[in-house]
């Protein structure tokens, strides 16, 4: 092939000589053009700096015109006023005015002008106005010739407004606050860290008694960290005596599972028990009414024998019930029928603006149980609602039961008596968002937690791992995670499978939808052989109620659930719980996998994945702190016995979904 079809020719300059080598060629090329960009950056600069002198020149002689004009009228303005005042003469004020200005300009240079902006151009769109300092200080600096250097950019004539350099964005690193970075430890193997019960200080005898009298010989250790610091805070009673301190607020972040509902009812009931006339002073709000009905039954169990009175105020009975069992009349005045009431925040605030007989002006404990959740929805403003009944009486109540809303604590503030408002905060996902938990209106929190904070250290703002990106949570012990690859047409045969052939019942299966739960329930039903059941917000309380009670009995061996059975439910003997969608959010996961292995009991989590969310979803698990979630495949040779059946039974699916439609 010829070569000259790939020669590629270059310009070598003018003066072009064949004999000289290609390497001196091309220096004598190089240095070529490096003088060349010599000349014409010599030539702009030149050009620049005529542009820039002759703009001055024309500034300066508008000015000089201006300042002219403006003379000969104040002149002509003083002549008139001169009539007055003959004493000094107005070229002399002038003068006078002048120096004055100019020791003030020097004064300020001294001062502040040191670091100067060099691209400042001084004569700008002042022309015409009023003869300035400033301008004095231009027009010296005008007189002078200015040079360009080689660091200050060439004047163009142009203000420069501000500094053009691109300065890399400081990235925003988390710093919590002290009371979120450095947490009181909770232990977090709970079955090796029990406390014997008669080992928990300040416990009074007859909760003892109640604890063994329940089969209960060891607390766990969030409650042995717990207990003892809410006794501690109400060691002075109901009242905060002279220069007492108001009790900080006490929020703690533990495993589902880990018994933090014990946690706060037995020291709530044991300060309770030293009052003396019945009135609210503990008001625990759940986020749902079967929750509120499982910690009122705790607080109704460990309150036995005691004169302490719980009422649930959640909308299980009538409004009219629920106002009966808060207070009743005698001889004209109200009396409280009630100590402790467990409610949810929409019956609550009902009850607080029908005024239906509930006063919170009394209110000692104020329990968030599910903590993150009720951040959640506090939109609905249930809490400033609660906040605004507890201070109804406001500061001009003299009495001994006087209430101040905290605020900075002074000499005068600590020296009345006052009975504080303390806040019991509780999850097993509580956000470590100090912009979130500062909507609670904490007052000094103090935090117990199982989960260390990243940003744990002494100084508290050194450089934070990758892993502070995200909130991590501690999970339960006994658990084993798993996630089942799939496809989405295999998941109903995967559960039939799970309990037919791996016979894991009970099983409490997780749905996205409510739908998704009607038509799984309908479908293994029709499938036949599973003892199964649907809880969603499609059943009403009652039958909620019943279906969650014989799941515990053990007469349901496949319970298929919405969320709303994902946050605190306490199902003994759950042993696994499967996701049959996949949950989006990494709270709802620790939550739904949290209705086994409680205790300290062993559990397994099964989620079905499809191949797309296979990657985003372990990845959001592990960054969540989760000790492992592992593969489990299930081959479709496994399922094939099922499938016949299964055909025919969403054949039958479809015509029962449509009469269900029709009807
Ligand atoms: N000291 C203990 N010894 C034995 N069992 C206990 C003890 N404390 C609590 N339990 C039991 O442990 C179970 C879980 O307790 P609890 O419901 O309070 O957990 P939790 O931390 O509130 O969980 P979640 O975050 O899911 O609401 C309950 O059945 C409770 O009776």
């Amino acid at each position: 092939m010829d070569a000259s079809l790939f020669l590629v020719n270059r310009y070598l300059g003018d003066e072009e000589d064949g004999s000289v080598s290609k390497e001196s060629r091309s220096q004598a090329l190089l240095a070529k053009l490096q003088q060349k960009a010599k000349e014409k950056q010599k030539q702009s600069v030149t050009e620049e700096l005529r542009q820039h002198t002759e703009s001055l020149r024309v500034k300066k002689k508008r000015k000089a015109d201006n300042d002219q004009e403006k003379q000969q009228h104040k002149k002509k303005k003083l002549d008139i006023l001169d009539t007055d005042n003959h004493d000094e003469p107005v070229q002399e004020k002038k003068k006078k005015k002048k120096k004055e200005r100019n020791e003030k300009q020097k004064k300020k240079d001294q001062s502040g002008g040191e670091g100067e902006d060099l691209t400042h151009t001084p004569v700008t769109a002042g022309d015409g106005q009023e003869d300035t300092g400033a301008e004095d200080k231009a027009e010296t600096e005008n007189d002078k010739p200015e040079e360009p250097t080689e660091k200050t950019p060439a004047p163009t004539g142009f203000t420069v407004l501000g500094g053009f350099e691109n300065k890399p964005i400081q990235k925003v690193h988390r710093v919590l606050p002290q009371w979120l970075a450095q947490p009181d430890v909770i232990h977090r193997d709970i079955k090796s860290n029990l406390v014997p019960v008669c080992d928990v200080t300040g416990l009074c005898p007859p909760l003892l008694k109640k604890l063994q009298h329940h089969g209960i010989q060891h607390v766990f250790p969030v409650q042995a960290e717990v207990i003892p610091a809410i006794l501690e805070s109400g060691q002075q009673g109901l009242l905060i005596g002279r220069g007492g301190y108001k009790p900080r607020d006490i929020c703690v972040s533990a495993p589902t599972g880990s018994g933090k509902t014990l946690a706060f009812v037995l020291p709530v009931i044991q300060v309770l028990m030293q009052r003396v006339v019945c009135e609210v002073r503990a008001l625990a709000v759940l986020p749902t009414k079967e929750l509120a009905q499982q910690v009122c039954k705790v607080f109704t169990s460990y309150a036995e024998g005691t004169s302490l009175k719980v009422v649930m105020l959640a909308g299980q009975r009538s409004f009219a019930a629920e106002q009966a069992s808060l207070s009743e009349l005698r001889g004209g005045t109200r009396r409280s029928l009630a100590d402790i009431v467990v409610a949810t925040p929409g019956r609550l605030v009902d009850h607080i603006n029908k005024n239906s007989g509930l006063s919170l002006e009394h209110l000692r404990f104020l329990i968030i149980d599910e903590a993150d959740r009720m951040i959640d929805s506090m939109h609905q403003s249930w809490l400033s609602q609660v906040v605004k009944a507890v201070y109804k009486s406001g500061p001009e109540d003299k009495s001994i039961f006087r209430r101040t809303q905290p605020a900075h604590i002074t000499a005068a503030s600590l020296s009345p008596p006052h009975m504080p408002l303390q806040k019991l905060l509780f999850s097993a996902t509580l956000t470590q968002n100090p912009e979130k938990l500062q909507q609670l209106g904490l007052h000094q929190p103090r935090l117990f937690s199982s989960v260390q904070s990243c940003s744990n250290n002494n100084n508290n703002t050194s450089t934070p791992s990758a892993a502070q990106k995200h909130d991590r949570f501690d999970f339960p012990q006994g658990l084993t995670e798993f996630y089942v690859p799939c496809t989405l047409s295999k998941k109903p045969l995967l559960i039939l499978h799970f309990i037919l052939r791996l016979k894991l019942s009970p099983i409490l299966c997780f749905t996205n939808s409510r739908e998704t739960a009607h038509r799984l329930y309908l479908l293994v039903k029709l499938f036949g052989g599973v003892q199964a059941a649907e809880f969603s917000s499609r059943l009403s309380p009652g039958e909620r109620k019943k279906t969650l009670k014989e799941f515990e009995q053990g007469k349901i061996q496949l319970l298929i659930s919405t969320d709303a059975a994902a946050r605190g439910i306490d199902i003994d003997g759950v042993k696994c719980v499967v996701n049959y969608d996949a949950p989006q959010y990494i709270r709802t996961y620790i939550h739904r996998i949290g209705r086994t292995a409680r205790a300290g009991k062993a559990g397994l989590a099964f989620t079905f994945l499809l191949g797309v969310q296979e990657k985003n979803f372990r990845q959001m698990v592990v960054e969540a702190g989760s000790p492992g979630i592992q593969k489990q495949i299930i081959k479709p040779d496994n399922l094939k016995s099922l499938e016949e059946r299964y055909g025919h039974t969403l054949q039958e699916l479809a015509n029962v979904i449509k009469d269900e439609k029709a009807k």
